[in-house]
Order: C-alpha cells, then sequence, then structure tokens
C-alpha cells in the first residue's frame, strides 16, 4: 500500500472560536468536526490560540531536551508504560520520547524539568506548561462538540472530569537516506483524543477506512486532531480511531508534540445508553483504561492491532 498523494485530510478553521455557546460559528464547525472523525477520525485543525512564538519555542525546547545525555534522559522515569523516557528500541531505531503527566500544570512540568536540569529550567518549563494549557482548550472545543453532535452533552462535565492531559513530545532522527524507513509502527492510540504538532519534517501517515495511507503535509499553522480507541469505544464505535504512522526518510529530525487526553484510573469507559440500540449494538464491554493498558502493553497485546476488540470486544 503506497501513500496516495492525492488524499488530504479534512481542514477546520477554530480562528477565532471561543469555549462559550451561542457564537455564531460554533454549530457549522461542529458539523464539520463530526462529519470528520465519522470518515477519518482525524483532521487538521487551524487553531491561532497558541501563538506562534509559542509553536515555535516549543521545537527549540524540544531540540534542547533530546539533546541531553541518554544518561539524562533516561532518568526521566514513569509508573506508566510510556510516560517517561522511551527510546534505544531496536524496532523503531529513529524513534525517542518523554512524557510528561499533567503538563498543564506548572508546578509537573517544573518536577520532570528539575530532574533533567538539576539547576532549574524556567523557560523551558514555561514553553511547555503553556503550550500544552492552550492546547487543552482545543481538546474541550472538540469534545463539547462530540458530546453535542451525538446528543449526549448531559455527560460533558462527567466526561471532561474523567480525564487528564499526558504531553508526549517526540524526536525521529533523519536515517540518512532516501529510503522511507519506519519511524514509529502502526497504531492506534488508546486514549480519549490527541492533538500533534510538528516540525516541518514530514512523516506522518494516517490511514483511511478503506486502508490507505494519507500524507500530511506539516504547516506551522496545523495541529492533527485524532481520536483515540477509548473515545471510539465511549461513542460506541460512531468515531473512528484511525490507524497512524510515522515514516522517515532523509536527513533531518523530526520533532512533535502530542497532547492526550487520557482516561483517568479506576474510571469506566462504558458507551452511554441513549449510544446503544438495536441499530448500534453495543461494540465494547464496559472497562477500565488501565486495567486495558497492562493488557495493550503486554508482548501479545502490542502485537495486537485490535488490541481493544480482543480485551473487551462484544
Ligand atoms: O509523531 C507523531 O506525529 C505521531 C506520534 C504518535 O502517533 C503517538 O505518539 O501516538
Ligand atoms: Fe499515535
Amino acid at each position: 500500500m503506497g501513500s496516495e498523494a492525492t488524499l488530504k485530510l479534512p481542514v477546520i478553521d477554530f480562528t477565532n472560536l471561543k469555549l462559550e455557546a451561542n457564537n455564531p460559528n460554533w454549530e457549522a464547525i461542529k458539523s464539520q468536526v463530526h462529519k470528520a472523525l465519522v470518515d477519518y477520525g482525524c483532521f487538521e485543525a487551524i487553531f491561532e490560540k497558541v501563538p506562534l512564538e509559542l509553536r515555535k519555542a516549543i521545537f527549540a525546547a524540544l531540540q534542547e531536551l533530546f539533546d541531553l545525555p541518554l544518561q539524562t534522559k533516561i532518568l526521566n522515569v514513569s509508573k506508566k508504560p510510556y510516560h517517561g523516557y522511551v527510546g534505544q528500541y531496536p524496532m523503531v531505531p529513529l524513534f525517542e520520547s518523554m512524557g510528561i503527566d499533567d503538563a498543564n500544570v506548572y508546578e509537573n512540568v517544573e518536577s520532570m524539568t528539575n530532574i533533567m536540569w538539576p539547576h532549574g529550567n524556567p523557560s523551558f518549563s514555561k514553553t511547555i506548561q503553556s503550550f500544552s494549557e492552550q492546547l487543552s482548550e482545543l481538546d474541550q472545543i472538540i469534545r463539547k462538540m462530540i458530546l453535542e453532535s451525538l446528543g449526549v452533552e448531559k455527560y460533558l462535565e462527567e466526561h471532561m472530569n474523567s480525564t487528564n492531559y499526558l504531553l508526549r513530545v517526540m524526536k525521529y532522527k533523519g536515517p540518512q537516506t532516501s529510503d522511507t524507513k519506519v519511524g514509529l509502527t502502526t497504531h492506534s492510540d488508546k486514549n480519549i483524543v490527541t492533538i500533534l504538532y510538528q516540525n516541518e519534517v514530514e512523516g506522518l501517515e494516517v490511514m483511511t477506512k478503506d486502508g490507505k495511507w494519507i500524507s500530511y503535509r506539516p504547516s506551522p499553522d496545523s495541529f492533527v486532531v485524532m481520536i483515540g480507541d477509548s473515545l471510539h469505544a465511549w461513542s460506541n464505535g460512531r468515531l473512528h480511531s484511525p490507524f497512524h504512522r510515522v515514516m522517515m526518510s532523509g536527513n533531518e529530525a523530526r520533532y512533535s508534540a502530542g497532547l492526550f487526553s487520557i482516561p483517568k484510573g479506576g474510571n469506566i469507559i462504558k458507551a452511554p445508553e441513549e449510544l446503544v440500540d438495536e441499530e448500534h449494538p453495543l461494540l465494547f464491554k464496559p472497562f477500565d483504561h488501565v486495567e486495558f493498558l497492562k493488557y495493550y502493553y503486554t508482548e501479545k497485546g502490542q502485537r495486537d492491532q485490535f488490541a481493544l476488540r480482543t480485551y473487551c470486544g462484544v
């Protein structure tokens, strides 16, 4: 399956949109969001609320972080798999990543920063925290639109309170060849919503429902919004959670940052009864996200492209 040059992700412009209701654009944008997420599980968002200066600063911060010695980077450890330093994996030798839990809260970022830079690095902390906080507004807008368009907005508060934000930052070394090499293997995200931002180096590919790859053309103004398996399950399959991967070629490093809204441990993900009927039978049994991840991170789970279906599919 080659990449299809003609395919493109839907583009949705959130400029000037406020979280408050009765904004004239709200309904129009909401229906674009709903359609894109049903059809692709993914779209490109133009969102100027994160100022250009901050969007530029994030890449300088990522470079500074990944330029640290490996023995420093591995000090970022986490009890949760994939939330600390990840890298040097034989399957994905170009890839490195670091997670920062609750990155929208300054103190959390600062404690990770102080492990990386024992004398502190307030400008790094501030960049990471501001970026996460301002981008979390887009996550909130999108999830409000999703619940409204599914007719289940009465669950909005409960739904929003059931998650927290992980910022995961990534570096993919250029493979130093014009051949295409795997940066990150094909997977679907396991969380609620993912919002990605990246530098100018191409590589992200998103699969359509009929198995074609869309290559994302990065732009400094665009974020990529993607549905994870947990929201696919919660919406009882209404919203698609797409397979995606990163493919690298050339010399340049690709830096990206992903804001992941993630179900808190102990929360049971269960499709609202309004979304289950004869035409839409329940697809997934209620599940605890943390328990599901325990399966996903086993050797079998890692090889299973339909891990959620295996774990709790009806
Ligand atoms: O680097 C990217 O843009 C994609 C990363 C990704 O898919 C992930 O971290 O789940
Ligand atoms: Fe992903």
